[in-house]
């Protein structure tokens, strides 16, 4: 995925900085350059099941623009599309086990080469070290921080048991075992990255606006203004005029 080339005619969103370099580029008649992986914006969001992560990846996807991959919601789908390993996922998913990384990151990798957007929230991911290392070694990629949703169990129990979307492991068995792998597994990923100076921890208890309230500081800076917008396209163009221009004999 490195240095990817955006080709021409790949979905681009219509009057964004990729749609107009796009234009200039085809003007040209080359192809517009893309960021290499390494330099995708991505965020991890950790925190127990329950603890409110998709519910805020929604809201930060409507207001900052980021693409939002849910490690199991990506699991849950190639379960659906029939693929070889849907049967071993569905079962490690029905016993709250963590699918073997190279599954899992395989998955997110192809998410994000698909994507136009340079800025990703990857929810209940990495799960365990082994998810961490294996998406480290496949993408280089190095979180800007990672989200941690603070959570007690009984109230991450009274949500799962309430939420009511058909999920095989919203069972009350189910999630007792889901509890004790992000406690023996989870956390210490958490701990990692606590090293790292890298993790806001949130008070996920209150109400899902409070909670949002409570992050939208840490993405402020992800939010481009329409005139940053502007000079990033100026350069752009500017640099690829100056890389067009012919040397004179
Ligand atoms: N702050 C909150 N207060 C009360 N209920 C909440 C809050 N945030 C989310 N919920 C509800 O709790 C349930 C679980 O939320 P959500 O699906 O966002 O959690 P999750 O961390 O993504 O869970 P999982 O890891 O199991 O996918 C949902 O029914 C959701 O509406
Ligand atoms: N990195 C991951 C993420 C999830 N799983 C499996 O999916 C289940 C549901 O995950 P949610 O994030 O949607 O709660 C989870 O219990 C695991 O079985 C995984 O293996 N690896």
């Amino acid at each position: 995925m490195s240095n990817e080339v955006h080709a021409v005619g790949d979905k681009v969103e219509p009057g964004s900085v990729d749609t107009v370099l796009e234009s200039v580029a085809m003007e040209n008649g080359v192809a517009a350059k893309r960021s290499p992986v390494k330099d995708l914006k991505v965020v991890f969001v950790l925190g127990g099941p329950g603890s409110g992560k998709g519910t805020q990846c929604a809201k930060i996807v409507d207001t900052f623009g980021f693409v939002h991959l849910s490690a199991g919601d990506l699991l849950r789908a190639e379960i659906n599309s029939g693929n070889e390993n849907g049967t071993m996922i569905q079962n490690m998913i029905k016993e709250g086990k963590i699918v073997p990384a190279e599954v899992t990151v395989k998955l997110l990798e192809k998410a994000m080469k698909e994507s136009d957007n340079d800025k990703f929230l990857i929810d209940g991911f990495p799960r365990n070290l082994d998810n961490r290392k294996c998406f480290d070694e496949v993408t280089g990629i190095e979180p800007q921080f990672i989200l941690f949703f603070d959570c007690p169990e009984d109230e991450m129990e009274r949500r799962l048991l309430g939420r009511n979307q058909g999920r095989v492991d919203d069972n009350i068995e189910t999630i007792r075992k889901r509890f004790k792998v992000f406690i023996d597994s989870s956390l210490p990923v958490v701990g990692h990255y606590e090293e790292c100076g890298k993790v806001h921890k949130i008070d996920a208890t209150k109400t899902p606006s409070e909670v949002f309230e409570s992050i939208k500081p840490l993405f402020k800076h992800f939010k481009q203004t329409d005139s940053e917008i502007q000079v990033e396209l100026v350069e752009a163009i500017k640099n690829h005029s100056i890389r067009s221009t012919p040397v004179a004999a």
